[in-house]
């Protein structure tokens, strides 16, 4: 199952955000073949593991046109890359140590033409423009995490409560979100399959960590 499983959680998708996501898988094939971002065994299952999940951040929160994203450790694209697909009026930068991984997100954003997607090889620490939110998957603890974002969030917010951190995590995160005042939405509410049972979204509010 690959586009009919987006279709599925996503069916009002317009016909260039199907051509689109149905392009990834090529995309990624390809790209994979000559730098591996995506784990062998996990291209099989790239429409579930990868770019529905990273769409599990659309679930929860919807990002109005006009909002800035920054995607930290991106990757190969995940999650920026789907989500900019799903929100092409939404601005998405993706940051990643690793310049190779940059290569191929920038490669990917072009073939399918995102205009609202910009890439930067570079650790997230370093980076000195401004968001309203931040989205991750896999990169660090979130107390880590916290300590990279001083001083990126845009004061101007489009909603009171529309703006902060989304992290996809998984697993018990009690220990690592301790002392923090975060919402975790558990994905097996959004989506079927057991790949989703433990996976989750940590949203935390601005308001509600020190930036
Ligand atoms: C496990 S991978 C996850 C990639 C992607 N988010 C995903 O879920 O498929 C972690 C990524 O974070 C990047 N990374 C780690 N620390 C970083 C930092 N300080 N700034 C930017 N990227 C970082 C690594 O280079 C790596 O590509």
């Amino acid at each position: 199952m690959s586009l009919e499983l987006i279709l599925k959680y996503f069916p009002e998708i317009t016909s260039e955000q199907k051509n689109q996501f149905a392009e990834l898988e090529v995309l990624y094939k390809d790209w994979n073949e000559k730098i591996n971002v995506i784990s062998r065994k996990d291209t099989d299952s790239l429409y579930e593991k990868h770019i529905l999940h990273s769409l599990g951040i659309a679930k929860v929160m919807e990002f109005a046109d006009r909002t800035k994203v920054l995607d930290i450790g991106t990757g190969g694209g995940f999650p920026g890359i789907p989500l900019a697909i799903l929100f092409p009026n939404v601005q998405f930068t993706l940051v990643d140590s690793i310049g190779k991984k940059i290569t191929v997100v920038k490669g990917v954003a072009e073939s399918l033409g995102l205009k609202n997607v910009t890439a930067h090889h570079m650790r997230a620490e370093q980076l000195k423009e401004k968001f309203h939110f931040v989205v991750s998957r896999a990169v660090t603890q979130m107390p880590v995490f916290l300590t990279w974002l001083r001083g990126k969030f845009e004061k101007e917010q489009f909603n009171p409560k529309h703006n902060g951190i989304l992290y996809l995590k998984g697993g018990d995160l009690a220990e690592e979100l301790a002392g923090l005042r975060c919402e975790i939405f558990s994905l097996k509410n959004y989506f079927e399959g057991e790949f989703f049972d433990t996976k989750k979204v940590v949203y935390l509010s601005k308001g509600n960590f020190n930036n």
